[in-house]
Formats: structure tokens, C-alpha cells, sequence
């Protein structure tokens, strides 16, 4: 049962505001007030603390429900907009806030009450919420303070501390640059999971080729700020118009998004850690909450560090130098045998690491073969249920009426065939970790149940008389746009919201293309050895014709074309390498002669099985079912389409 919340609503029609009182008091909520402007909801807020707040959009006086949504973030207080506003404009103004729900007028009861449940829901399961992160952060300063490591190391331990909450893929801290003495800036660059690149005053010049006086002098070109700011991609490209010390890092790392953390020290001394992503759109509003949240830790600590024994901040005029090797790494790497180090893959990784352990669930988004199932096992194997069983179930292979026994298991005769009791996979996993690949393929009727068990946690054997209680961790995959199936009707909202919890979104490959030849030589020495066949490697034209192919079967597309021409080659290298055909291979190929495009056994299949499914309207299963037409297995033809990469709709 939820625990019931004090709940302030904030409607300017005083009938809607007393039918909202009502249906929450009934529910078990207390309802401390009802405000009809935002000035009175902010004496409300004051006086009564509301730990949820019901919001229309326009209230009486100036200012709107949208106005106060951002005092509500910056007060922690969860919101959910009750509003018959249409209008597209200030729907997408009200989506900008992050609200937990918006319910549309005239509602339901049953509307007002489903919504406050997920949004309680959300909200309590939000992971690492503002206390427990910088408690978090705290206890990770102190740790670090304690070590007995050098002084820069122990800077870099405090930054890794901070990436899960503020990404970075280049982090500088330095004092600001207020005379002409001394140039203090130690920079970290990522280039691994748990990789850095240090970089001090000497790397600096190394790799700009730059004396220290002209760094000086770019340095004190760098805006000064007094508070935590960000920049998106535009506003960092009209932010650095002119030479910088930030413009020499965001030129040469590639950097477009940059957030400053301005630390006020004692003796009036300003420090800043300036972080920076390869992202446009890596930093949000949230982060500058975070920032306000850790302000008195990130001080602390940075007070610390200046007056530790070994700080070169604190030695009068000595410049900084390194002392640490170039790349610092700590093994062993949770993430081994994931190949690539593209930002956004490890971005990936780093959500991962925020996840695991806090027991949410997660939903694993991205095109079929990006490595949604290799992710999901490492999130288990990082869990603190690494030791208890991993189950996967995969909702597309199983034929619709099979589906609640495979998941929920069935008593002896409970149906025709039923002729053993059986357990489901719900009960195979009780205290470890379900996986529920495809899920966007789980039809209506098995949602239904899916949302009991994930809100009661507790299953009924099909034909069976008793419930049985369930400690299951679920996480979630899907190639699908689950917000699309919902507005559909193809996907059940409340459920969409449980699972929905920590979404995690898996790259597509074109995306990161960086990670192509890496891949690539993975996979070949696996299937060298495999084969037995010694291969040395791939030709770099054959790389770079890789690099510009699209994947549309992303990691799963390219394992398989390695292992094929392994398996071909007749040389020690392959130099020649046929991509698949209806994708223009060599669209952005800067090529001078284009490989001619010879196509493969498997482009025929694919073909086939496309127009097998043209046919059928997609269909798969039962009469009438591609499956039936082309005489296989609906098994066999689910398997065939993901390792040829065709979607379940058809397209590839
Ligand atoms: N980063 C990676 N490094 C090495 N191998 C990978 C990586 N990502 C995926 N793979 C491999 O690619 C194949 C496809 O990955 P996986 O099955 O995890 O994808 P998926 O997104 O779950 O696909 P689907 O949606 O079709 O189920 C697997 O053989 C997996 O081991």
C-alpha cells in the first residue's frame, strides 16, 4: 500500500477544487489546502509543506501553473498539471517543467487517483533523490580526504565522484585567473569507462603548442561567473566568439556543452570545476539544482584540497605540475568485453553504475541488436542480486496463449496439455532479476497482470488457488517508441510509468561510429579463433567503408558479416568486404572508387522475409502468418529477422 501524502491543490474553480479535495480525501490523502493563485500557493507552500501538489495550468492573477512549476522542482515537491488546456504551445511549455503526470478535464476519479499513484510511485523510487546524493557525494569526499592518495588523484576521485550526476567527458578545476603570477588549472579527459587523461600545465602547452604566458593570457579571457551556468551547443559556440582558455579545450576535445561550478573560498578566492560534454544537450535545469544541492561539499572539499600538504595551490607562485602517469585507470573494468568508448556509450555505462545498485526498476530503449540484453546482464551482475538468478524471457518468441504460463507458471490441468505444474519465470527469478526483453510485444491481456505483479508483488499460478509472494528486480527492453504504442492503445500507461523508471537508451551504431573498428576487431578475433583460421585484420578501406555503412542491425549486423567473412576470406586480411545492398553503403563514403556491391545470400533471405511480411501485413504468428507462408517455425522466423535486423514492422 502507498503511504498516503499530504497534497496541496492549486485550481482556481472552486467546484473542480472541492471534487479534487474530495475524491483525494476518500483515497486517504490529506489535502492541506486549496490555493487559486500562485501567490496564495506559495504562502501555502511555506506554511504547509505539501509533499505533492495537484496544478492547473491557468490560475487567477498574471502568473500560471507553468510559472510556479519551477519553484515546485527547486523545492523538491513532485506536481502533477489538472488542466483542460489544449493549446500544443503550452502543453509543451507545461512538458518542459518535468512534471509527474498531467491528467486532462474533465476527468475521472479513477483518472485523478491512477495518476497521483504512479506519480508517488515515481517519486519515491526516484533514484538517488536530493538527499541520498549528496549524502552520497559526502560520504565519497570524506572517503577520498582520508585516502592516502596524491593530491591530484584525489581531485580526480572527486570529479568521478561527481560524473554520475554531472556527466563529463573533459573536466577542468582551476583557481580563476586574477593576476598574472600564477596559472593554476589541472584538466581530466576522458577516454575510457574509467579512464582519464591527466592533463597539467606541461600537457597543456605540450598539446597546444602555447607558452605559459599565452595561456595566461587565454585563461583570463574565461568569463568569471559568480554562479553555477550552463551552455548548451549554441549558446557555447556564442560564448567562446573569441580566443579562451575554454576554447582551446572544447576545440580540440570536440566539446559542445559545458556547465561552470563557480567555488567561493575563503580569503575571497574563486575556484571553478567546469565540466563539459561531447553532447549539445548534455546539461539540463537539473543539473544546476544539483549544483546548488552540493555546493557546501564541493567547498568543503575544495578548501581541503588547497590547504592539503601536497596542494601546488597553496605553495605561493610554483605553477602545477603532474605527477601522476598520463592515463590514470583503476581496474578492473565492470564493463569489460563491452566494446567501444564513444561518449555515448559511456554514458551509457555510467547509468548503468548509477542504477545497479539502487534496485529500480529499468527500461532498456534502442534498435534491435545495440546490446540491450548485454547491457541488462551487467546491470544484474553490478546489482547487489548479482548472486541470485538472472532470468530472461523474451515477449515476442512466445505465442500469445503461452505467454502468462511461461511468466506466471500453471498448475497440473489447468488447461488442456497442462498435464505438469509448472513454474514460471517469475518465480524462477524470486530474489534475483527478470528480464523482459521486447516488451512492447506483451500483449494488453498479459500487461494486465505484469502491473499487478509489479504492484502487489505477488503472483497467481494459472489455476492455482494461492498467491505467492515475489522479490523481483524487472528490467525492460524494447525496440519500440513505447510513448507511441501508448497513444496507441497497444500499451498499457500505468504500466508504461512502472517500468519506466530509469530509462536508459542504447546508441544506435551510426551514432557512434567511433566504436566501429573496435567492434570490428573484436569480433574478428573472436571468430578467427573460433574458425580456427588465422586473420591479422581488416583493411583500412574496408574499415572505412564500415564506418559510413547505416546498420540498421546495428552490433548484431556487424558480428554477423564479420563471422561471414572470416569464414570466406581466403588471405590473412580481409581487404574486401561486400555490405549489404538496399542501404547505400557508400552514402557518405569518401571513397574515390566505390567497391562494387555484391549481394549476399543473406540479402536474398532478407528480401524474402520482408516480402513474406508485406504480404501478411506483418503478421508472424497463427493463419495467415508469415511464419505459415514461409513454412517455418514462427521461432525459427522471429530468430532469422533479428540476426538479419528486420523490425517487427517490417522495416530494416
Ligand atoms: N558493445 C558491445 N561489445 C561487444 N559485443 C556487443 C556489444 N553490444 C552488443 N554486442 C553483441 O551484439 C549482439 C547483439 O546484442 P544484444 O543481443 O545485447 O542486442 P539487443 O539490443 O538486445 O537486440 P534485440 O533488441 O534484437 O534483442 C550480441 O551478440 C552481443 O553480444
Amino acid at each position: 500500500m502507498v503511504d498516503r501524502k499530504r497534497i496541496l491543490i492549486v485550481e482556481d474553480e472552486f467546484i473542480i477544487g472541492d471534487v479534487l479535495a474530495n475524491i483525494l480525501k476518500q483515497a486517504g490523502y490529506s489535502v492541506c489546502g486549496i490555493a487559486d493563485s500562485v501567490n496564495e500557493a506559495l504562502q501555502m507552500l511555506e506554511e504547509y509543506k505539501p509533499e505533492f501538489v495537484l496544478l492547473d495550468i491557468y490560475l487567477k492573477g498574471k502568473l500560471t501553473g507553468i510559472d510556479l512549476a519551477g519553484t515546485l522542482t527547486d523545492m523538491n515537491i513532485p506536481f502533477i498539471y489538472i488542466s483542460a488546456n489544449s493549446n500544443q504551445k503550452v502543453l509543451d511549455a507545461a512538458k518542459m517543467t518535468n512534471p509527474y503526470g498531467f491528467v486532462i478535464k474533465p476527468f475521472r476519479d479513477k483518472d485523478v487517483l491512477t495518476a497521483l499513484d504512479i506519480a508517488v510511485y515515481r517519486h519515491d523510487n526516484l533514484l538517488e533523490n536530493g538527499s541520498r546524493q549528496t549524502a552520497h557525494l559526502q560520504k565519497k569526499a570524506a572517503e577520498i580526504l582520508a585516502s592516502s592518495q596524491t593530491w591530484e588523484l584525489k581531485m580526480l576521485q572527486f570529479g568521478k565522484a561527481v560524473q554520475p550526476y554531472i556527466p563529463f567527458e573533459f573536466l577542468s578545476f582551476g583557481l580563476a585567473q586574477d593576476n598574472h603570477d600564477t596559472f593554476y588549472e589541472l584538466g581530466f579527459y576522458r577516454t575510457g569507462y574509467d579512464e582519464y587523461q591527466v592533463i597539467g600545465v606541461n600537457e597543456l602547452m605540450m598539446i597546444t603548442s602555447l607558452k605559459l604566458n599565452e595561456l595566461v593570457r587565454l585563461k583570463s579571457n574565461d568569463i568569471k561567473g559568480q554562479i553555477a551556468t550552463w551552455y548548451d551547443g549554441n549558446e557555447l559556440d556564442a560564448l567562446l566568439q573569441s580566443p579562451s582558455l575554454k576554447k582551446v579545450y572544447t576545440d580540440k576535445y570536440h566539446l559542445r556543452s559545458h556547465l561552470t561550478l563557480p567555488v567561493m573560498l575563503p580569503g575571497g578566492r574563486v575556484a571553478y570545476f567546469n565540466f563539459y560534454s561531447r553532447r549539445p544537450d548534455a546539461y539540463q535545469p537539473d543539473h544546476l539544482l544539483l549544483c546548488n544541492r552540493f555546493q557546501p561539499v564541493v567547498e568543503n572539499f575544495t578548501d581541503k584540497m588547497l590547504n592539503h600538504e601536497d596542494s601546488p595551490l597553496s605553495s605561493g607562485n610554483e605553477n602545477y605540475t603532474k605527477k601522476q602517469p598520463a592515463v590514470i585507470s583503476s581496474q578492473p573494468n565492470p564493463f569489460s568485453g563491452i566494446i567501444g568508448n564513444s561518449y555515448l556509450l559511456l554514458n551509457v555505462f555510467d547509468n548503468v553504475t548509477q542504477v545497479a545498485r539502487a534496485d529500480a526498476s529499468v527500461l532498456i530503449l534502442g534498435e534491435s541488436g545495440t546490446g540491450k540484453e548485454k547491457i541488462a546482464e551487467r546491470i544484474h551482475a553490478l546489482s547487489l542480486r548479482k548472486d541470485k538468478p538472472f532470468i530472461k524471457i523474451n515477449c515476442a518468441a512466445l505465442p500469445t496463449s503461452l505467454i502468462d504460463s511461461e511468466l506466471f507458471g500453471h498448475e497440473k490441468g489447468a488447461f488442456t496439455g497442462a498435464h505438469e505444474k509448472k513454474i514460471g519465470r517469475f518465480e524462477q527469478a524470486h530474489s534475483g532479476t527478470i528480464f523482459l526483453d521486447e516488451i512492447g510485444e506483451l500483449p494488453l491481456e498479459s500487461q494486465s497482470k505484469l502491473l499487478r505483479v509489479l504492484q502487489e508483488r505477488e503472483i497467481e499460478r494459472i489455476g492455482g488457488r494461492t498467491v505467492i509472494k515475489t522479490d523481483v528486480r524487472i528490467i525492460a527492453a524494447t525496440n519500440r517508441d513505447l510513448t507511441k504504442e501508448v497513444a496507441e492503445g497497444r500499451f498499457r500507461l500505468d504500466l508504461f510509468y512502472r517500468i519506466n523508471v530509469f530509462p536508459i537508451v542504447m546508441p544506435p551504431l551510426r551514432d557512434r561510429k567511433e566504436d566501429i573498428p573496435d567492434l570490428a576487431n573484436h569480433f574478428l578475433a573472436i571468430y578467427a579463433r573460433k574458425i580456427g583460421k588465422t586473420v591479422r585484420g581488416i583493411s583500412p578501406q574496408v574499415l572505412e567503408n564500415m564506418t559510413n555503412y547505416h546498420w540498421p542491425g546495428n552490433i548484431r549486423e556487424l558480428e554477423n558479416l564479420i563471422e561471414r567473412n572470416v569464414l570466406l576470406t581466403k588471405d590473412d586480411m580481409i581487404t574486401n568486404m561486400a555490405l549489404p545492398t538496399q542501404l547505400e553503403p557508400h552514402q557518405h563514403s569518401t571513397s574515390a572508387t566505390p567497391e562494387p556491391v555484391i549481394s549476399t545470400m543473406s540479402d536474398g533471405e532478407r528480401a524474402h522475409i520482408m516480402a513474406a511480411l508485406k504480404k501478411c501485413n506483418g503478421k508472424i504468428w497463427g493463419e495467415g502468418g508469415a511464419a505459415s507462408l514461409l513454412n517455418l517455425p514462427p521461432t525459427t522466423l522471429n530468430s532469422k529477422m533479428k540476426k538479419l535486423g528486420i523490425r517487427k514492422d517490417f522495416g530494416a
